[in-house]
């Protein structure tokens, strides 16, 4: 659904990427990881199309991602950044009804009837309902975040990309966050691109990781065939030991100390 064809991106002399090809498939959990500053977000700004690469080519759903308009972009894919929502002085509900946009017309109003369903369901699955009036500048950065979520799924998208969206959450919101997105991404085959630094975390609901380093992607498979201790000491010089995690046999990562 998604390709990436041997896109390159340099910011003056700076060669961000080099030559990246990839594909993610529809309904795949694909997880992006590697050092700071070895192009992440870069990568993901292009897949996104907020930016243009200069040279390769980027591809939705078999069509080149410059063709599509604005607001048919925004209707298939949705970003969600590590600090979502500026601190601005809308209320919760209305800032979840703004991911509505890509469907209404100049009025306000949207073809099928008003979303006000789907925005409770919304609420009410983020546990939110309490939050609805406030404004967003009096809430705390993880409150919101799961607001900046909510406007995410309002969107209903089929492409979600994720730039370390749980940096700011505590346990149990990070682990709320990620678990909602594997069962929005199980309902309704959501395809999930997330840049990741936790890579437990990442190893616990990603069904593919690609190593990013120096602007190339270095390697790419199951978190099992990834996030082993010579692969991880090669790309982060940090030595770990692998477990497997005893519900899920997944790998986790238990890092040494140096001294
Ligand atoms: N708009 C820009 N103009 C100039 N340089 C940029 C721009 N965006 C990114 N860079 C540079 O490109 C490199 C890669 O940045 P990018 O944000 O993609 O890395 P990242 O892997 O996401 O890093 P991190 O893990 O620290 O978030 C960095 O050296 C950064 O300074």
């Amino acid at each position: 659904m998604i390709e990436v064809k041997q896109a390159a991106k340099s910011y003056g002399k700076l060669n961000v990427l080099r030559d990246i090809s990839l594909k993610i498939e529809t309904g795949e959990f694909v997880g992006i990881i590697g050092p700071n500053g070895s192009g992440k977000s870069t990568l993901l700004n292009l897949i996104s199309g907020i930016e243009e690469p200069d040279q390769g080519e980027i591809s939705l759903a078999g069509q080149p991602i410059t063709s599509f308009s604005r607001k048919s972009l925004s209707q298939r894919l949705a970003v969600l950044q590590q600090d979502g929502l500026p601190s601005i002085s809308y209320p919760v509900r209305e800032v979840i009804e703004m991911g509505r946009f890509p469907f209404q017309d100049w009025r306000g109003r949207e073809k099928g009837g008003n979303a006000d369903d789907l925005l409770n369901q919304i609420m009410n699955r983020l546990e939110l309902q309490e939050l609805a009036g406030r404004p967003l500048s009096v809430l705390s950065g993880g409150q919101r975040q799961r607001v900046a979520l909510g406007k995410v799924m309002a969107q209903q998208p089929e492409v979600l990309l994720l730039d370390e969206p749980t940096t700011y959450l505590d346990i149990r919101y990070q682990m709320q966050f990620m678990d909602l997105i594997a069962s929005w991404q199980r309902e309704e085959g959501l395809t999930v691109v997330a840049v990741m630094h936790d890579l437990n975390l990442a190893s616990l609901y990603c069904d593919r990781l690609l190593i990013l380093s120096a602007g190339k992607v270095i390697a790419e498979g199951t978190p099992d065939e990834i996030l082993v201790p010579e692969t991880i000491e090669a790309v982060f010089d940090v030595k770990s030991h692998t477990v497997n995690h005893p519900d899920t046999g997944v790998p986790q990562l238990l890092l040494q100390k140096r001294s």
